[in-house]
């Protein structure tokens, strides 16, 4: 019985509309849910049985809908995505298995065949109609099962939104073989056990697997990648010109030309039609016909003008040329930023990173801008270029054209990204050996001459052969994995070729469209896949790129520990009078380092600070020029609480000669001026010679402006430590600071400094540190440091005379014990002098000489 009209349309519009609509539906749904990282709860992988029954039914739905390809399409992305997904949120499926039941049953009791099958084939047809129903029906049933199962060990409130990351990523501890959807699908995501083994060797790994760990519980705290990528918007004033409307109005343009590409990437294969159609029909036109002769060279010089302005003489110039200046503007902008904050950070942060994690903090300030690039330039127009290819070939070639590229592309999109995440275990694996290759070509050459000494170089040979050996083998199986990854890629572009050139050709032979049309479709299609190609580069920049940009995040998020209070006065240093009262202070909480420390130097005084190592001397000297601030108690310069002064007017004032001196790699020169660039080239001279220092600089053969060599290895120790004290003294600082200053000079060279050091100390209150004690036995006030206290304090004489710890430190120096009576001459008399080695005799008189008294 024939249907009336109207049932007929119906019966049309549920057949193709409900696959659509439940495409689209599911599409949007299931990307909510993953850009929010919606999860049901953790207790659904308990269930696999159940899951694998759901995943093998509507397998089967789809393959029963193999006539309707976008029903097909739908039911296969939906099994992926359950597959893929640990503990998925369900409300992206039942509307369309509920959908999908609503059309069965319409489109059953519509069509009427149910009633009056005709042949085998319609009967069978009607079975497979009922069977899915059923599928329809059991599917939620079997999904409110596994949840009514869940619900009973898990509470299901807190479990609604947890973050579906992979259990690695989320919580840094059980290791997981799947990846969840919202998390991160980086080219390493499936290699972290490998990454936690590799990381104690190899530091790049480790900083790697760090910036993921960051992401990854920055997206749990933030609930979901909208929040997430929020949270990068305080780099937007580093990367759009606010400031500029010239540079605003550029980046405008640039999306102009973007949009025009767009334009372009379907106007050039049109217009290569539209040639073929012209020359088809001008060699068609028969002469004499009434009609005119097709003009060939129109469409030819449009075709022309396309392709120009499409090229890189046109569009791509203008898009560089106009971009370029913005792209500046980000650099410049962003990485004065990240450098001006790594200045400004204290030193609890400085001294927790190497100079390497701060470099590539800086150099990875190009990584939200390329960021930005890579999505505004690459991912959206790709988008933008499929979308409208899918409405271009739909309108042109009919929808099940349009279906053909959807359902490549998507395809495309997932194995690309299993693949890659396969291909990451070779890739790291590969990376790790080439650098061990590198490491061990680079220790074996530093380390020739102990080689040479142990006549080990046969062995040398033989463990660089060896790593050589490992680098091919691995290099092998990384390039096969990334082989795959291109044909596996390279097959599906090519089964969607076919299938489009099938449908193509069909239409033209049998649907009479022109053969210009094919060349659209042809050229339109190559044109297509070369986005796509790069889709797995895209998004491994992305990845390294976010990866970077969370490390920026990090260090701007990072402030610093030690700045000025507001209202903080410049310090009016008077005297120079230094008070500690109640100091407590800690590197780790977890152990004090300062505890209770109280003292008081008068002005002008100085004061030594000696006892053993690791007991806190340096960090004292650190809390003066606050490189830290004190965790309780106050120190005080002429009153003024070093707290409520200005950083800058504090460290004017101080000037500090460290352990370990630090110069930069430039002339010797110029390192000196660091202490004050507006010095003469007289005055440098002179604070050089008061360090003892001029007459070995001048025997240098380019003098004063010699290189001293990365950190100074040019210079001897002794050498660095005199000019760090030349460096001192140039800068007239008010009170002074010696750590171990001349710890690495012999004693010859250590007289002649301390006429320098005794102009530079003059009336300048002074701390110093030295281990040898005999080096500070002139000075007013000793502090016996210990295990962060102050054990005793008092002249040299006095603490000799208390035959404490001070005592025993001294009398181990100079190699008698406390008591020894074999010394009875004279104690030296006091020169005056700051810095004095004594001779052994004069060392063992003074000690012997306390002892008897
Ligand atoms: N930046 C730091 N972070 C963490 N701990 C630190 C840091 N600097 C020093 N320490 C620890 O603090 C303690 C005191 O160190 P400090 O350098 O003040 O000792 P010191 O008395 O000067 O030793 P030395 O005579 O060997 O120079 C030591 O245990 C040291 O390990």
């Amino acid at each position: 019985m024939p249907l009336p009209l109207s049932s007929q349309d119906l019966l049309v519009a549920i057949y193709y509309g409900t696959p659509i609509a439940c495409f689209v539906y599911f599409g949007l749904a299931f990307s909510f849910t993953v850009c929010t990282l919606q999860t049901q709860d953790s207790g659904m992988n308990r269930q696999r049985g159940r899951r694998g029954l759901m995943i093998t039914l509507i397998l089967a739905l789809a393959a029963t809908y193999f006539y309707l390809l976008a029903c097909t399409a739908i039911f296969t992305a939906q099994s992926l995505a359950l597959y893929d997904t640990e503990s998925p949120a369900w409300y992206p499926y039942y509307p369309t298995w509920f959908l999908g039941l609503v059309a069965e049953i319409t489109l059953f009791v519509l069509s009427d065949t149910w009633k009056y099958p005709s042949s085998m084939f319609e009967l069978v047809c009607i079975i497979i109609q009922s069977l899915r129903a059923g599928a329809f029906v059991a599917l939620p049933m079997i999904c409110l099962g596994l949840r009514g199962n869940i619900s009973r060990p898990y509470d299901n409130a807190d479990a609604e939104r947890q973050a579906l990351l992979s259990k690695r990523l989320a919580s840094n501890t059980a290791s997981s073989d799947e990846n969840g959807y919202g998390s991160i699908e980086t080219e390493d995501s499936d290699t972290a056990d490998n990454t936690s083994e590799a990381g104690s060797e190899d530091s790049w790994i480790a900083r790697e697997q760090q910036s993921k760990d960051a992401i990854a519980k920055r997206l749990k705290e933030n609930g979901n990648w909208f929040t997430y990528l929020n949270g990068f918007m305080i780099f937007l004033p580093y990367v759009w010109p606010y400031q500029s409307k010239r540079l605003q109005i550029r980046a405008l343009l640039v999306g102009g030309c973007l949009l025009a590409s767009n334009a372009l990437h379907v106007l050039v294969p049109r217009q290569m039609g539209k040639m073929v159609d012209s020359v088809d029909a001008y060699i068609k036109h028969q002469p004499g016909s009434s009609d005119s002769v097709p003009n060939v060279w129109l469409p030819v010089l449009g075709y022309a003008l396309l392709i120009f302005v499409s090229g890189g003489a046109c569009l791509g110039w203008l898009r560089r040329w106009l971009w370029l200046p913005v792209e500046q503007y980000s650099y410049d902008a962003i990485s004065t930023a990240s450098h001006a904050h790594l200045m400004n950070l204290s030193s609890d942060f400085h001294d927790s990173k190497t100079s390497s994690d701060l470099t590539q903090a800086i150099s990875g300030g190009r990584s939200v801008p390329n960021l930005l690039e890579t999505v505004c330039f690459e991912v959206v127009p790709m988008f933008i270029d499929l979308a409208v290819a899918f409405a271009f070939l739909s309108t042109i070639f009919g929808p099940l054209m349009g279906l053909i590229l959807v359902v490549e592309a998507v395809i495309y999109f997932y194995v690309t990204t299993k693949l890659i995440a396969f291909r990451a275990g070779k890739r790291r694996e590969y990376i790790a050996i080439y650098r061990k290759e590198w490491n061990v070509a680079q220790q074996s050459l530093d380390g020739w001459s102990t080689a040479s000494l142990f006549n080990q170089i046969k062995h040398e040979e033989d463990r660089y052969s060896l790593a050589v050996k490992e680098h091919m083998a691995s290099q092998v199986s990384y390039e096969m994995s990334t082989q795959a990854l291109g044909a596996v890629q390279g097959a599906i572009m090519t089964l969607g070729l076919i299938g489009a050139l099938f449908l193509g050709v069909w239409q033209v032979s049998r649907q009479g469209r022109s053969i210009g049309n094919l060349t659209t479709l042809l050229a339109y299609w190559a044109q297509l896949q070369s986005p796509l190609q790069f889709f797995s580069t895209i998004l491994r920049t992305i990845s390294y790129s976010l990866m970077d940009a969370e490390r920026l995040l990090e260090l701007f998020q990072t402030k610093p520990t030690v700045i000025d209070r507001p209202n903080a006065a410049p310090l009016n240093l008077t005297h120079g009078e230094v008070e500690f009262t109640n100091v407590s202070f800690a590197y780790d909480k977890r152990k004090p380092t300062l505890k209770e420390v109280s003292f008081s130097i008068p002005a002008g005084k100085t004061v030594a600070l000696v006892g053993e190592t690791g007991g806190g001397k340096t960090t004292i000297l650190k809390m003066i020029d606050r490189f830290y601030d004190v965790k309780s108690g106050s120190i005080k310069i002429d009153d003024q609480d070093i707290r409520d002064v200005t950083l800058q007017s504090l460290r004017a004032k101080i000037g500090v000669v460290p352990q370990d001196p630090m110069l930069f790699n430039d002339s010797i020169m110029s390192n000196l001026r660091y202490a004050r660039l507006d010095a003469t080239d007289e005055e440098v001279f002179e604070a050089c010679k008061a360090a003892a220092v001029h007459d070995k600089i001048m025997s240098f053969p380019d003098g004063y402006s010699a290189k001293v060599g990365d950190r100074g290895v040019k210079l001897s120790g002794g050498e660095k430590q005199r000019v760090a004290i030349a460096r001192a003294i140039l800068k007239k600082p008010e009170l002074i600071l010696l750590d171990e200053a001349t710890s690495a000079v012999d004693t010859e060279t250590e007289v002649q400094i301390q006429d320098g050091l005794k102009v530079l100390c003059r009336n300048r209150t002074t701390f110093i540190v030295a281990h040898r004690l005999s080096t500070v036995m002139r000075a007013d006030r000793i502090l016996v440091v210990m295990n962060g206290e102050i054990v005793e304090n008092g002249s040299h004489d006095e603490l000799l005379h208390k035959d404490g710890k001070y005592a025993s430190l001294w009398s181990k120096q100079i190699s008698v014990k406390p008591n020894d009576s074999r010394s009875r001459s004279k104690s030296p008399k006091r020169d005056g002098d700051l810095i004095n080695d004594l001779s052994m005799t004069q060392q063992t008189t003074t000690l012997s000489k306390w002892r008897r008294k």
